[in-house]
């Protein structure tokens, strides 16, 4: 007897529509839903608009988010004008196996936090590339207001970690809030919950790409074999 023949390899774009897909069973029906940035999330919000008729709309993490949201239809609330949200779907630059994440890498690391924190459930929606053993090969983003980059970096240089300016256009990154981005490689982020808390302390830092305390409840993990789903206690 022969065996079937795998599953053929999908795309990473495909990987991305395939949670983004998966991750309007999350959705509750007439309800606001919070809506993280990316590429990933990009396939969530287009499949989102299906079901725009049966939702109040969304609280968005970035204006990126929000002009996508807006061009399908889907009203944007301000974060303000919501106590709580039911569910948070977002991306993720690496997540572990507790459910801890390094996100940031599009630079909307602190309003992503901010409506994680008010939601209930976090859907973490990720290709299978994203998932790791330990937090720290993705170069963490941290936002950090201009004056205190340097210090900033020489206090990562004493960790161990290289950190830099994030770049672009020939000058420094300017995030939606108008505060620059460090991003630091060489670290292995072992205790995740222990590091965000140290990190948010120092002068200058808004927030840390390392999500501890709004870790995901349930991720979608897209596999050339399905979406794999795997939650968190
Ligand atoms: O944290 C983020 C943006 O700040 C994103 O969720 C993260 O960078 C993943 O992005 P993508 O889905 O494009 O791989």
């Amino acid at each position: 007897m022969t065996s079937p023949a795998p599953a053929p390899a999908l795309t990473q774009d495909e990987l991305k529509a395939q949670v983004g897909l998966a991750a309007l069973d999350y959705v509750v029906k007439g309800e606001i839903v919070g809506v993280g940035t990316g590429s990933t999330v990009n396939k969530f919000i287009d499949a989102l608009a299906t079901l725009k008729t049966q939702i109040r709309g969304a609280v968005s993490s970035s204006v990126a988010s929000t002009e996508r949201l807006q061009a399908l239809g889907i009203p944007v609330f301000d974060s303000n004008e919501v106590e709580e949200l039911a569910v948070y779907i977002d991306g993720a630059d690496e997540i572990d196996g507790r459910g801890y994440m390094i996100k940031g890498g599009g630079a909307a690391l602190t309003r992503e936090k901010i409506v994680a924190a008010q939601s209930r459930r976090f859907v973490c929606i990720a290709d299978s590339s994203k998932l790791v053993n330990t937090l720290g090969a993705f170069p963490l983003p941290v936002e950090v207001i201009p004056m205190a980059t340097q210090r900033v970096i020489r206090q990562f240089a004493r960790l161990g970690g290289q950190a830099q300016v994030r770049r672009k256009d020939g000058a420094p990154l300017v995030t939606d809030n108008g505060q620059h981005i460090v991003d630091v490689t060489g670290l292995r982020i072992t205790d995740p919950l222990g590091f965000e808390t140290e990190v948010n302390q120092w002068p200058g830092v808004i927030t840390v790409g390392v999500f501890a305390r709004q870790r995901a409840s349930v991720c979608l993990l897209g596999t050339s074999s399905g979406v794999r789903t795997m939650r968190f206690g």
